[in-house]
């Protein structure tokens, strides 16, 4: 069996990434149109790179799609699955449009991941379709495992909301430390130690929520002294509304998703 990727991005690579740290045990191939980002990823991860995929795909194999989802038809067009397993981790694009596209095939699995994948603590969101067996949906939860933690969604609307919180939520998070490395500085810290702090305290605040049994919102208050700096801060936050404007920017995302598939081919 080989694992193949159609398109070897920036997901591509950092879900190439997690699987190595694991110790995946299969080979893996990518097909990447453009030569340097072949070059990259060989040397990066020992994978075998392709021009394009071979004529047909094995019975066995596992195809990845990760090209972007507007690239998808073109890029699939030609491609013969030979009934392998199809992975496909673009947003929007629904299994009804990804069938199509590879001539009518049922065995698909759709996956939301992240690029937290490339350290294997990334989050998937995987959703079956009906043509997919136990066996196929227990492939592609041994594939993203390597990347981190899955979670099987039951229907599949849910890979807007998922796409929203866990695919897009890396950036909002990069947002956030960006702003406090910026804040850092405008208190004078130089660049270095601006991101230095603004890194250790999201490490921190996450390792301690992540072992604590207390709801975010008891953590925030055990920061918070009456009348002190922690409570000026935060009726800042509050009367910008920056809670809500994280919730609007999550909804968009949403949005966006179902709005791309509404225009799949
Ligand atoms: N970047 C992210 O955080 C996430 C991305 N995704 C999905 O992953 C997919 C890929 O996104 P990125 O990696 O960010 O994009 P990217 O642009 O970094 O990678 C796409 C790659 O596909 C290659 N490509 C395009 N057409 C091709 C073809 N016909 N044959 C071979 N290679 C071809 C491009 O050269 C490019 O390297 C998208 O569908 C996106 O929705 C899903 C979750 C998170
Ligand atoms: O921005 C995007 O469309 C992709 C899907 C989730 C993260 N990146």
């Amino acid at each position: 069996m080989t694992l193949y990727f159609l398109g070897g991005g920036n997901m591509a690579a950092a879900i190439i990434a997690g699987l190595r740290r694991a110790a995946y045990p299969h080979a893996v191939a990518v097909a990447e149109r453009c030569a340097d980002k072949r070059a990259r990823l060989h040397a990066q991860f020992g994978v075998q790179t392709l021009e394009s995929l071979p004529p047909q795909l094995h019975g066995d194999d596992v195809l990845v799609l990760a090209v972007k989802p507007q690239d998808m038809a073109e890029a699939c067009a030609g491609v013969d699955t030979g009934g392998a397993l199809v992975l496909s981790i673009a947003a929007g694009l629904p299994v009804s449009a990804l069938s199509q596209m590879l001539g009518g095939t049922r065995r698909i699995v759709r996956i939301m991941p992240n690029t937290p994948a490339a350290v294997a603590s990334g989050v998937s969101g995987l959703y079956a379709a009906e043509g997919a067996s136990a066996h196929d949906r227990e492939r592609a939860d041994a594939v993203m495992r390597s990347c981190g933690e899955c979670v099987w969604l039951d229907t599949e609307e849910q890979m807007h909301a998922i796409t929203a919180v866990s695919g897009s939520g890396p950036a909002y998070v990069f947002y956030l430390l960006n702003a406090l490395q910026q804040a850092a500085q405008t208190l004078g810290f130089s660049p270095e130690h601006a991101k230095m702090l603004s890194l250790a305290t999201f490490r921190g605040a996450v390792d301690l929520a992540a072992q604590s049994s207390d709801d975010f919102a008891v953590l925030q208050q055990q920061v918070t002294s009456k009348g002190g700096t922690t409570h000026a801060a935060l009726a800042s936050l509050r009367r910008d509304d920056v809670a809500q404007a994280v919730t609007r920017a999550a909804h968009a995302a949403a949005h966006r998703s179902r709005e791309m598939a509404q225009t799949a081919p």
